[in-house]
This record gives C-alpha cells, sequence and structure tokens, in this order.
C-alpha cells in the first residue's frame, strides 16, 4: 500500500483546483499591479476616488514613521501645552521652543498637515482637534515619549521577525517579559507608572461595561499601582479588594492606597501568578492588559488557577486591546503584534482565541460586552459555574 504523502509532499506539478475567489484575487491583483491600469484608473471618473485613496494609503504607509516623528517632536517640546491658553504666532511659538524661525514653521505646518494644529487666517498656530485630545490624556504623551525605545528595537524588523534577540530595548523596559521570578524594584518603577498613567484612558470604558453590583470582592490580578480598583471602588462602595502583583508593583500599590486611607478595604500580594496558587476569597477576578503580555504556555496555566481561585458563580474579566477588533484591525495585529515581539513576550488575541482559551480553562457563559471604545480595551467575561 501506497504510503500516504501530506501536502507539503504533493508532487510540485500536480494541478491545483483554485477557487473562484483565489481566481479573482489573482486577476485583480495581476490588474492593479500594471502601472497603465493605474495610470488609467487615476484619471477614469469612476475610479479615480479609488486610486487616489489606495496612492495616499500606501504614501501613509511609506511616510507614517515620518508622521510619529513630528508628534514625537511636539511631545518632546511640549508644543501642546505651550498652546493650550490659546492660538500663538509662529515667530513667538519659535522663540517659545528656542528653534530657529523657519525650523518651527517646518513642524507647525506638519503638526497642522497631521490635524494637530490648525492655522489660523491670521498665520497663528493654534490646537486642533488631535491636539486637543493630547492635552486631556497626558499619558498618550508618555506613550509616544516610550516609544523611542519600540522604534529602536523595529530599526530592523526582519532581524526580529528572523531571530528572536536575547535582550531588546523595550525586554529591558518590561523586566517581566524574560519570565525570571524576581524583578528589581528600581525596575519596575517605568513601567507602572507609564501604565497607572494610562489606565485612566481604560478604567472608565471597562468598568462602564462590566456588572459589579452582585459581586462582593474584586481580585485585579497583574493589577498594577491599583488605578483600575481605585475606579472599581470609586464606584462600588461595598465591595472589598484585592491586588496580585509582583512584590516591588503591590509595594507601590500599597503605599497608593495607604495614603489614600483604604485601610482594610484592601489587600494587597506580592507575589506571581506563574506560581500557579492565587489567593482566594474573590468571587470576581479582573486581568485588565495582562493576558496579553504572555505566551500561551503562561496564559493557560493561569487561567486555570483563576478558575481554581474563584468560588461557584465567579466572575473572570479579561480587558485589553484585542486583535480583529473591527475598524482597529492595525491596532491589534500591527501595533500590538510587532511591540509584543520586540518586548519579546505574548501577543494580541481576538476575542474568539480568550473565548476559546476561557472556555478550555472550565468557565462558562463567555460573554463579549461592548466597551465604549474597543480599540482601546474590550471586555470579555465568563463563569465558573
Ligand atoms: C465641540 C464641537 C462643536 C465639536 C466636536 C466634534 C467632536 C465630537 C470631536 C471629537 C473630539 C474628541 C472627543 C476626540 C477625542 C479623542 C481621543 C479621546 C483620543 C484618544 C486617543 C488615544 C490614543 C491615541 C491612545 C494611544 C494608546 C497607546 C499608544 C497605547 C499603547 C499601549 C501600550 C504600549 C501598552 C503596553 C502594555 C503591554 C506591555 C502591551 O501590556
Ligand atoms: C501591562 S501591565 C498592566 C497593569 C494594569 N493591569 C493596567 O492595566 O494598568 C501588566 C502587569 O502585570 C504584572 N505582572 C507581570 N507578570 C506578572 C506575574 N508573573 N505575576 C504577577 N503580576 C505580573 C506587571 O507587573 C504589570 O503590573
Amino acid at each position: 500500500m501506497p504510503a500516504a504523502t501530506t501536502q507539503s509532499e504533493r508532487p510540485a506539478a500536480a494541478p491545483v483546483r483554485r477557487g473562484w475567489r483565489e481566481r479573482w484575487l489573482a486577476f485583480r491583483n495581476g490588474t492593479v499591479a500594471s502601472p497603465a491600469f493605474q495610470r488609467w484608473a487615476a484619471g477614469f471618473p469612476l475610479t479615480r476616488g479609488i486610486a487616489r485613496r489606495n496612492t495616499r494609503a500606501l504614501f501613509d504607509l511609506c511616510a507614517g514613521f515620518v508622521y510619529a516623528q513630528v508628534l514625537f517632536a511636539c511631545v518632546r517640546l511640549d508644543l501642546f501645552r505651550l498652546l493650550q491658553p490659546g492660538p500663538l504666532a509662529p515667530e513667538v511659538i519659535a522663540r517659545r521652543l528656542d528653534l530657529p524661525p523657519e525650523r518651527a514653521l517646518t513642524l507647525l505646518k506638519a503638526a497642522a498637515s497631521l490635524d494637530l494644529l490648525t492655522r489660523l487666517p491670521d498665520g497663528r498656530f493654534g490646537l486642533a482637534d488631535l491636539g486637543a485630545a493630547m492635552i486631556g490624556n497626558p499619558s498618550i504623551a508618555a506613550m509616544v515619549e516610550h516609544h523611542s525605545m519600540l522604534y529602536a528595537d523595529l530599526a530592523d524588523p526582519v532581524a526580529l521577525l528572523r531571530d528572536k534577540p536575547d535582550r531588546t530595548r523595550l525586554s529591558a523596559y518590561w523586566p517581566y517579559a524574560g519570565g525570571g521570578a524576581e524583578v528589581a524594584a528600581d525596575s519596575v518603577a517605568a513601567y507602572s507608572g507609564l501604565m497607572a498613567a494610562s489606565q485612566a484612558m481604560i478604567a472608565g470604558d471597562v468598568l462602564d461595561a462590566l456588572l459589579l453590583s452582585d459581586r462582593a470582592c474584586l481580585m485585579d490580578i497583574g493589577g498594577g499601582e491599583g488605578v483600575f480598583l481605585f475606579e472599581a471602588a470609586r464606584r462600588h462602595p461595598h465591595l472589598t479588594l484585592k491586588l496580585l502583583d509582583l512584590p516591588p508593583v503591590a509595594e507601590r500599590a500599597r503605599a497608593r492606597f495607604e495614603s489614600a486611607g483604604f485601610g482594610s478595604r484592601v489587600t494587597c500580594h506580592g507575589g506571581s501568578f506563574r506560581e500557579g496558587i492565587l489567593p482566594n476569597g474573590a468571587d470576581a477576578i479582573s486581568l485588565v492588559r495582562v493576558v496579553h503580555d504572555h505566551d500561551d504556555s503562561v496564559v493557560e496555566p493561569l487561567l486555570r488557577a483563576v478558575h481554581a481561585a474563584l468560588p461557584p458563580g465567579g466572575l473572570v474579566a479579561i480587558a485589553e486591546p484585542m486583535a480583529g477588533t473591527s475598524g482597529a484591525e492595525p491596532i491589534g495585529d500591527a501595533y500590538f503584534g510587532f511591540y509584543l515581539m520586540a518586548m519579546g513576550s505574548g501577543r494580541p488575541r481576538t476575542a474568539a482565541e480568550l473565548s476559546a482559551m476561557l472556555l478550555e480553562a472550565g468557565f462558562t457563559d463567555i460573554r463579549e460586552r461592548p466597551t465604549r471604545r474597543p480599540l482601546l480595551a474590550k471586555l470579555i467575561t465568563a463563569k465558573r459555574t
């Protein structure tokens, strides 16, 4: 009897039947790739709009790093705060930023073209919607600043794709990404501060969508400095709170809660969820921006440990940016895909992948709960039956 052949062993000459979708794609790609077609489509009234949008989209991909560096310069120079009280003339801005006037004008015009600033008819520059949004969310500026490390790690993206480097800037910034049991107190301050600042953009959206009124005790795993729990406590005065994070981070959280006068309402546990046993006593457990940091080999036992730590009827909530989010596909797959690759741990997962992992860990009643800005965080809840 002939041995069964796998797909990759099939003789190269064997005819491959292509479905209509694949044949249509091949025809379409061949046509779009043709410079003559491109020229024609850019002039023909019914295709001109599509051709221009595609040209612009491809140009934006080529130029994205320049746009990001324009924003970086604005943040470094604190330009948005300078313009917060009102528009200023370019010469005044140049003086205040200590830049040569013609260079300052280059920056101002670039920022205006990117909708960060607006140029008034009298020539002064003021904040536009995106610049004003930066003022309201100072953690975005902190994110932009920390991107200098990601930028350096992505300088040779093919090398990053080929070999997992021992050390990248981001793996040093996120010391737990290496999986070691110990993280030094002085190595957590930077990332933990960034997370605490940016949690303000997320906690409200997640807690709007998360029903906790029937819960007695919420434990936030990888809870950082406690910002999510602060907001949960404010909204649900009946809740008692627990936080688990690595010892130096849990200590920072404990100090914050103590100075806010939380007393015995909150307990901060210093330890690693990789050890497989979690503190019990909570009837709700949240994992906010935690799961995507870790490979499946860490997440699977973590979800089983969450299941074991909950009583029957206990609730688990996973909140984080997820892959495949409609209208935000590049945020999951491109930004977080490459970010986590540079960091050396974890991957963005789709809601369906997370739901399957929850099911595998023994959870039921798995639901996606709509959040206000799903591109920043989606929410999935499930129950232990
Ligand atoms: C007033 C009148 C008359 C009309 C107004 C018209 C109108 C409605 C305008 C809308 C204006 C408005 C409300 C704008 C709001 C804009 C907002 C809120 C923008 C928010 C932007 C948020 C951004 C850019 C967030 C960026 C987040 C980043 C880059 C996050 C990175 C996260 C990282 C690196 C996390 C790391 C953690 C790890 C390691 C993966 O676990
Ligand atoms: C990306 S941060 C998110 C922090 C917080 N939940 C938030 O959204 O702002 C991930 C958190 O998980 C913590 N963490 C990472 N590995 C851990 C482990 N093995 N055990 C406990 N906490 C861990 C980190 O210290 C960090 O505070």
